[in-house]
């Protein structure tokens, strides 16, 4: 798929405000067999700001995370209704090259999964397998951008040989971020990337999404409310395979239009 510029995509800003709208969801629904898991849900995902997804366990969060990059193509009963566009272009069209377009969209899973390679290997496979660099000199500077932006430089420079699995869970999921990075996305799906780590890691992960989003769109699931707080600049809510509520962030927690936001933000369910 041909993956318009942001000067492109700036002319089409919507009614929402002056906010350039990266990725949009239109009336999608999905199933698992003859179960559905998401009803009529719409959400606009504004260029270069997270995007927190809440709600209680089983609301579906995960699911409609995984319909932005099509990852439930990979899941054989799913069945997904509906629209999903990046920068206005229909992300489920027949056309649409999945591994390319999953090269636009990355994404950061809750368990740090690095391969069993080198650090070097985890961050260079990709690029090299989509051709993105040509030659030696250019993989290894594109391997240190990666891990510098995603803030694993220094604690990993004198050991770029050692197997990526050998890193603490924090350093791993940042490796996990620089891997996701090296193919240049647009956006970076996030599912509960820090709910397997310890406070310091946690933190740590935090200071780099506030870093990374002006450079990228963030999507983020958590079920942490302070880090939705913390990170987002705005903030759905699920309840039932449906979004009850979005705003910005500082609204919804603070002045929640929803009875059923207010209840789940006061720790009342979930
Ligand atoms: N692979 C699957 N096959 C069948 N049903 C699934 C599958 N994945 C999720 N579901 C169901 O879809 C619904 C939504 O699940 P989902 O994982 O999207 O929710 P979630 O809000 O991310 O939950 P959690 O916060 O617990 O991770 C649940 O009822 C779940 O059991």
């Amino acid at each position: 798929m041909t993956v318009k510029t942001d000067t492109e995509a700036a002319g089409r800003r919507r009614a929402s405000g002056t906010r350039d709208i990266k990725v949009r969801a239109e009336k999608l629904n999905l199933w698992y067999g003859d179960t559905q898991a998401l009803f009529d849900v719409d959400l606009d995902v504004y260029a270069r700001e997270v995007t927190a997804l809440i709600g209680p366990s089983g609301c579906g969060k995960s699911s409609f995370l995984r319909c932005l990059n099509r990852m439930n193509d990979l899941i054989p009963s799913v069945r997904v209704e509906g629209r999903v566009t990046l920068d206005d272009e229909d992300i489920y069209d027949p056309s649409v090259d999945v591994v390319q377009l999953r090269s636009h969209v990355g994404m950061v899973f809750q368990k740090p999964n690095p391969f069993p390679k080198s650090i070097y290997e985890n961050i260079a496979y990709a690029p090299r397998l989509h051709g993105i660099v040509n030659g030696r000199a250019a993989l290894d500077e594109l391997v240190e951008s990666s891990l510098k932006r995603a803030g694993l430089w220094r604690e990993v420079a004198d050991r770029l040989d050692t197997p990526g699995t050998e890193l603490s869970g924090g350093q791993q999921q940042r490796l996990c971020i620089a891997r996701a990075i090296a193919v240049n996305p647009e956006v970076i799906l996030m599912d509960e990337p820090a709910s397997a780590l310890d406070p310091l890691a946690t933190a740590t992960i935090e200071e780099l999404i506030d870093e990374l989003k002006d450079n990228y769109t963030i999507v983020i699931v958590t079920h942490n409310l302070q880090q939705a707080a913390r990170v987002a600049g705005y903030t759905a809510f699920f309840h039932m395979g449906r979004i009850i509520e979005f705003n910005d962030t500082d609204t919804l927690f603070t002045n929640p239009r929803e009875q059923r936001t207010e209840d789940y933000i006061t720790g009342r369910y979930g």
